[in-house]
């Protein structure tokens, strides 16, 4: 059965005309290593912390400013958006194809509620908190590349053309700020492309991009404004003491016109600046820990990185599912071969590297968590491969080979292959990073003995299932398996309308 919506009604739960207020016991356990009779044990014991929550209802009118916004990304994020808000549908060889949000956790996935005279109740996940409608979101950005965006989806090759027909005079107007290029972060093979760039030094470049945003922000009368990096992967920045790493020292560094602050932490900074969320959907280390300390002190939250949408995505699902199952994968070879921009990008050395870190570090949680798989410091075999095919365009071919050590000593090879155009897998990620980033600034939570309500911590580790490699606070375990991630994700939002967690046991059925 599916509900369109609910209404928790509880003792802990207090619904006001501007905040949802819950009250919520957190069950976890605290674990001892304790000289027991001579001999040492695990001792387990359960505990409990109260939380409240406090999420605003107010959704507010959202501006998104996409960095890249000219790209394949950003393109065809944007003209799904425009497609979805005015109902466009178009012919294609396989009949009228009608706009949806597919692929969105937010907009397209569920959540069980319960049951209901013995069926099993859904509704939809953007219904547990007030989000923001995506048809509702304004669109600017930043581009290296100067052309408009019914240009970009041209070029991008991703859409059905009967739909870009009808898109295009919607679109043309759109013309992406000029953007910070540095030749040296980036693929050389971009240059030719970077004709719309921001003059001056790089303190010059930070505040044009803090004064972008102040003006989109007042220009389109939004009330909030969310930035997101989806332009090219840049190399790996290096991180070095006195350059990047504290916040005092990052910004004498751009005093000084030192060279190695990439353009991403520039952005990032510009955005911390004007305390509005930044979130990197790429894999370079844009935050440097003088930017994460930055983001500490102004609490501004931050997020990313690396869209996690095809490979990676599968690779946290499978893995995750063979160690659990008491399997053990012992190589894993990830290839695929692309041709659009981002491909070519990829195709120089110090932009890959970025990448290969981002996809090879997936398992790293699962492989972990299994000692009677894995010894100490024993890994599977992993090798990560991209090739830049120009002819397939966005539409990225992968192929997947997962060979695991199974029951007396047999071998399980899974083989896997998968096409389809890339910028389809990540558009929907990116109106959830932006979505969920939007509504994580409205919830403010403390525990029974603090006085006062506060944020998250600003480093958005609740993002992580949309992101290969989560950013998350220091001293936070990294977790990279798929359905851990939507739980924590899910539970926490239960827990801001008072609910459990969905543990799965029906127990009503047992
Ligand atoms: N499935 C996916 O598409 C996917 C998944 C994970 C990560 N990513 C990452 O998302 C990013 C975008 O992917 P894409 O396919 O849209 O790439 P793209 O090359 O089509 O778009 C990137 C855009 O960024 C612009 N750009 C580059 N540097 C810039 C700067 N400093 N400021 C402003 N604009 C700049 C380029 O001109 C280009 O238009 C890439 O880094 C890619 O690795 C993509
Ligand atoms: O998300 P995923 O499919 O594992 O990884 C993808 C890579 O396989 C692809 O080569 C790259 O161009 C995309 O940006 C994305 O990162």
């Amino acid at each position: 059965m599916f509900i369109e919506s609910f209404r928790v009604e509880s003792p802990n739960v207090k619904y006001t005309d501007e905040y949802i207020e819950s009250s919520y016991d957190y069950a976890t356990t605290e674990l001892s290593h304790e000289n027991r009779r001579g001999a040492y044990e695990w001792i387990v014991k359960p505990a409990s912390v109260k939380y409240h929550f406090r999420t605003s209802r107010r959704i507010p009118k959202l501006g998104v400013m996409l960095v890249g916004w000219g790209g394949n990304n950003g393109s065809t994020l944007t003209a799904g958006v425009i497609a979805n808000r005015e109902g466009i549908s178009w012919v294609t060889k396989d009949g009228v194809q009608q706009a949806n949000y597919f692929g969105s956790l937010t907009q397209a996935s569920t959540c069980r509620v319960g049951s209901f005279q013995g069926e099993e109740v859904y509704a939809p996940f953007k219904s547990l908190l007030p989000m923001v409608d995506p048809n509702d979101i304004v669109f600017g950005g930043w581009d290296i590349n100067g052309a408009n965006l019914a240009d970009a989806m041209s070029r991008a090759k991703v859409l059905d053309i009967d739909l870009q027909k009808q898109l295009r005079p919607l679109m043309e107007q759109m013309v992406p700020l000029p953007g910070i290029y540095d030749p040296d972060f980036i693929a050389a093979n971009q240059e030719e492309r970077a004709n719309n760039i921001i003059k001056g030094t790089k303190k010059e470049q930070l505040f044009k991009i803090v004064a972008d945003i102040r003006e989109f922000k007042a220009k389109s009368n939004v009330d909030q404004v969310v930035v997101l990096w989806t332009a090219n992967t840049e190399r790996y920045s290096d991180v070095i003491v006195g350059l990047n790493d504290t916040k005092d020292n990052l910004f004498k560094s751009l005093d000084r016109g030192e060279s190695e602050i990439s353009p991403s932490t520039l952005y990032a900074m510009a955005c911390i600046h004007e305390k509005v969320p930044f979130i990197n959907g790429s894999p370079q280390n844009t935050f440097v820990p003088g930017v994460i300390e930055y983001a500490i002190l102004e609490d501004s939250l931050i997020g990313g990185d690396d869209f996690k949408s095809g490979q990676t995505k599968m690779k946290s699902v499978l893995v995750d599912f063979l160690v659990g199952a008491g399997i053990k994968p012992t190589s894993i070879v990830s290839y695929n071969h692309l041709g659009n921009n981002d491909g070519m990008n990829l195709s120089a050395p110090q932009t890959f590297r970025s990448k290969e870190i981002s996809k090879s570090n997936v398992v790293d949680d699962m492989v972990a968590s299994n000692a009677i798989l894995y010894k100490q410091g024993e890994h599977p075999d992993h090798v990560v491969v991209i090739k830049y095919v120009p002819y397939v365009g966005d539409s990225k071919r992968a192929m997947d080979e997962y060979t695991s050590e199974i029951f007396m000593g047999g071998k399980n090879t899974i083989v896997m292959h998968n096409t389809c155009e890339d910028s389809l897998l990540a558009a929907p990620l990116i109106l959830d990073l932006v979505i969920l980033a939007e509504l994580l600034t409205r919830i403010q939570m403390k525990q029974d003995q603090e006085d006062k309500f506060h944020s998250f911590h600003p480093v958005a580790s609740l993002l992580s299932y949309l992101t290969k490699a989560p950013l998350v606070p220091p001293g936070t375990p990294v977790i990279n398996a798929l359905a851990k991630q939507r739980a924590m994700l899910e539970n926490v939002f239960r827990a801001c309308v008072g609910l459990s967690p969905e543990n799965n046991m029906l127990m009503e059925y047992k």
